[in-house]
């Protein structure tokens, strides 16, 4: 007899390097012991230098890609990534707005930490307007979370009032994925706000490397695999900050400049 095997999703971009964007998304899933599927909102050309092309989607091939994926599949959760535009952002909203897909973790893609730009600054109020109402989960990083609360974040207490602002706009759960810029850092910080109003730092020692192309996407992804197999949003918070910092940790050598990271690493945990 077939085992039944929890099924996910993730909405977003190809990034040819492998590190970031639905790959990334994919290779977490198959680490956190999930069946992964994918549909490409848009294509990046890209290495371990930088992105250097892009291409977005017909809005008809992304539809058509969701009905296939509706039509035979039953998604537990799913995550949204890069999204390019305000149509494209659109089309996304009409086509999950029915909740088929089950729990949203909305990653809102906007730059990348070596600061390619991965939506259109138009599109910020769309994304706000049309899938933060829709969202079990935002993951803003530091700079989007900044972009998209209009707060500057130089304090603690800055970073707890954005993540209640941005949740006046609608999703149920804020984690603001804290700066780790700055290489005097201890500690990387992120902050987390629930929907029964509790509230929590969670915070890993600070990794000095240049092999961390892709982190944002793998702790959404992995909260999505936790989320699908049955966790709450704490744990499966807290299991996939755990997850991407192992990942950061245990290095490998790929590429010549900002590498990805190592989502081999699932059987220690
Ligand atoms: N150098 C680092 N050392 C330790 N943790 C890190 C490091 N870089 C990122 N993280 C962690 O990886 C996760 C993804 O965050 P971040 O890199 O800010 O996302 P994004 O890729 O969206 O910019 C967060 O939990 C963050 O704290
Ligand atoms: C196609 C694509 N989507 C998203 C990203 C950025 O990934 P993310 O993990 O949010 O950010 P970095 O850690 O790579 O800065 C991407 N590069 N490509």
């Amino acid at each position: 007899m077939m085992n039944e095997f929890t099924q996910v999703l993730t909405i977003a971009g190809s990034d040819s390097d492998g590190s970031a964007g639905a790959q990334a998304d994919l290779k977490t899933f198959m680490a956190r012991g999930v069946y992964g599927m994918s549909v490409l909102t848009a294509a990046v050309a890209g290495n371990s230098y930088g992105i250097h092309d892009s291409i977005n989607m017909p809005t008809s091939f992304i539809k058509s890609q969701i009905k296939d994926i509706k039509d035979d599949f039953k998604i537990s959760a799913f995550k949204t990534g890069m999204l390019s535009d305000s149509e494209i952002i659109h089309t996304v909203t009409e086509e999950i707005k029915d909740g088929s897909f089950g729990t949203f973790v909305l990653d809102p893609v906007i730059i990348t930490k070596h600061g390619a730009m991965l939506l259109e600054e138009e599109a910020y109020q769309t994304l706000i307007d049309e899938l933060f109402p829709l969202a079990d989960l935002i993951t803003p990083n530091f700079y989007e979370a900044k972009k998209l609360s209009g707060l500057e974040l130089n304090s603690k207490e800055e970073i707890v009032k954005a993540a209640h602002k941005l949740r006046d706009l609608g999703p149920k759960n804020i984690m603001i994925k804290g700066e780790h810029a700055d290489d005097s850092l201890d500690y990387v910080e992120d902050f987390v706000l629930l929907e029964d109003g509790q509230s929590f730092w969670i915070s890993e020692p600070y990794i000095k490397t240049d092999h961390v192309n892709g982190t944002g996407d793998t702790l959404s992804s992995s909260i999505v695999a936790e989320i699908a197999k049955g966790s709450s949003m704490e744990e499966a918070i807290r299991i996939s900050k755990t997850f991407t910092y192992r990942a950061i940790k245990n290095e490998i050598d790929v590429g010549h400049k900002f590498g990805p990271i190592n989502h081999f690493i699932h059987d220690e945990l």
